[in-house]
């Protein structure tokens, strides 16, 4: 297949479903690109398809790859995350010559980026930890990408990255966010994001269908009309398209033959079980994490059927109100998600001295991922204005949209809670929200009841310092010194 001269500006091996397509898209932008995969069959098919949209070389083996490449070589690796990557990688670098780099636009976690960074730098290889967004579309179209790695590894990257990035305003969707791990740790981020974006508009749908009795195509509409105002956006737009798809073979509406239980690779996983370990509530998306997880019990939820079953509560709701209610919760909840996936990556660039620019994420996220929305130049707004903004909850321009929406918000849950429908991601964001702006919260009678049970301290509203109350002799508080 491929000639020995080393004539490629960059290879790329994985050519599935993004592979195939980012190869795709980075010949259309006119560089010379060496293409492999483990299945031949793949490549043949690749270059017989589509081999006439740019300058392909096409490659039976890693060998072959690493020999069509112009030095120092840049080598993405697009396959399965995990075992596949390690495999690829451990193949690649006997191969490879310092200062070559290994990009892996696979869906890592970032501590497997950082692992892989140490030990390819220990051959004088540079690794590249890059996250891509955009799904099949995106990846041929123009995706959003994050680079994690050095700035030497960077600046061979850019002209091909920035190439094939979506474009926004002009602006490429693409960013060297940080070193080593930064680009799949906001990878990691964005797709947390992700599934809270995608259970929300589950759990608006489920309410307008359910309380409103409306069909799905009926819902697509409302869907439509919300993506004409502050609610545009990819996911948005595509929930209308979904909802209004009939089923070819038995003529129902498709969101009715598809079987209720949502399946994840893992990357919304990781994102809660980092958060967990930095100490950040991201509970709209641990809500939408673990919503999934139950949809998929299949057998509980079977039992707990056959136990608890009801017919469905009517509540005297009025359609026009309602729906436009369910809009305002769903654009409040919304703007909570975000919120705590900035405030993840912030806590994640300061525990791994990481310097990630979040309005320069933002900036990224409006055009070719998967959660691209209007919504997000209000972000970058909000980080232009003040880049080291507690929350932005309190920015004026979300401030006044959650002030404006509120009470809608609570309607909706209180409304959900009545007629018995699930909104853990609504409610669980509205408990935030009044988490945050609460005066008092009921943390005060934990911390005395760990006092009290395990002698664990507190701190006094009325003076500084450590105390303990001696509960089983006289009552009082007595200041612990410091160790
Ligand atoms: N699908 C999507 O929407 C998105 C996916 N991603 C990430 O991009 C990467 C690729 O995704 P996708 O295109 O969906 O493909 P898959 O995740 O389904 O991976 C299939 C590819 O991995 C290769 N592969 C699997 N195991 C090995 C191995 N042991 N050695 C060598 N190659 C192996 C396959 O080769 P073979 O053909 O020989 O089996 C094939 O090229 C993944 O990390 C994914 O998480 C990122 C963003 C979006
Ligand atoms: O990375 C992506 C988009 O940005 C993928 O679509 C993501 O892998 C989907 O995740 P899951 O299968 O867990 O829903």
């Amino acid at each position: 297949m491929s000639t020995t001269e080393a004539r490629a500006t960059i290879g790329l091996t994985g050519l599935a479903t993004m592979g195939r397509n980012l190869a795709r898209n980075i010949a259309r932008n006119g560089h010379t690109i060496a293409v492999h995969n483990r299945t031949t069959a793949r490549t043949t098919a690749l270059l017989e398809e589509y081999g006439d949209e740019g300058d392909f070389v096409g490659c039976e083996s890693l060998e072959e790859l690493v020999a069509a490449i112009e030095r120092p070589r840049a080598i993405v690796v697009m396959v399965k995350a995990g075992e596949a990557t390690d495999a690829v990688v451990d193949e690649l670098v006997p191969l490879l010559d310092a200062d070559d780099i290994v990009v892996d636009a696979g869906n890592a976690h970032f501590a497997d980026t950082l692992r892989r960074q140490e030990a390819l730098a220990a051959h004088g290889l540079h690794f590249v930890g890059m996250g891509v967004s955009g799904g099949e579309e995106g990846a041929l179209d123009g995706p959003s990408i994050m680079v994690g790695g050095s700035d030497h590894a960077y600046e061979r990257l850019q002209p091909v990255v920035e190439s094939i990035a979506a474009l926004v305003d002009g602006t490429p969707c693409c960013a060297h966010v940080g070193p080593d791990g930064a680009g799949h740790f906001v990878k990691m981020v964005h797709n947390g994001i992700e599934y809270a974006d995608m259970q929300l508009i589950a759990e608006s749908y489920d309410l307008l269908r359910s309380v409103l009795g409306l069909a799905p195509a009926e819902v697509a509409d409302v869907f439509e009309e919300w993506n004409g105002g502050d609610l545009e956006s990819f996911l948005i737009e595509m929930t209308a398209d979904v909802l209004r798809h009939v089923d070819h073979e038995s003529g129902r509406p498709f969101v009715d033959v598809v079987v209720d239980a949502a399946e994840q690779k893992g990357t919304g996983r990781w994102t809660v079980q980092d958060a967990l370990e930095l100490g950040v509530p991201i509970t709209g998306i641990a809500e939408a994490t673990f919503a999934r997880s139950l949809s998929g019990h299949t057998e509980q939820r079977e039992a707990a059927r056959a136990v608890f079953a009801t017919e469905p509560v009517t509540l005297d709701v009025d359609r026009d109100t309602f729906v436009d209610q369910v809009r305002a919760a769903l654009y409040a909840s919304k703007v909570v998600a975000y919120a705590q996936g900035f405030d993840h990556i912030a806590a994640g660039a300061e525990a791994h001295d990481w310097d990630i620019d979040l309005g320069e994420v933002a900036t990224i996220w409006r055009g070719g991922c998967i959660i691209r929305a209007q919504f997000l130049d209000r972000i970058r707004e909000a980080y232009a204005d003040e880049p080291d903004l507690t929350t932005l909850l309190t920015t004026a321009y979300f401030a006044d949209a959650i002030t404006d929406g509120v009470d809608a918000w609570r309607e909706v849950v209180a409304t959900a809670v009545r007629a018995g429908v699930p909104t853990p991601t609504f409610s669980s964001s509205l408990a935030y929200f009044d988490g945050l702006r609460r005066e008092h919260l009921p943390a005060a009678l934990i911390q005395a009841l760990r006092d009290n049970f395990g002698a664990h301290t507190y701190a006094r509203v009325d003076r500084d310092g450590t105390f303990h109350t001696r509960w089983a002799e006289d009552g009082r508080p007595e200041e612990q010194q410091d160790d």
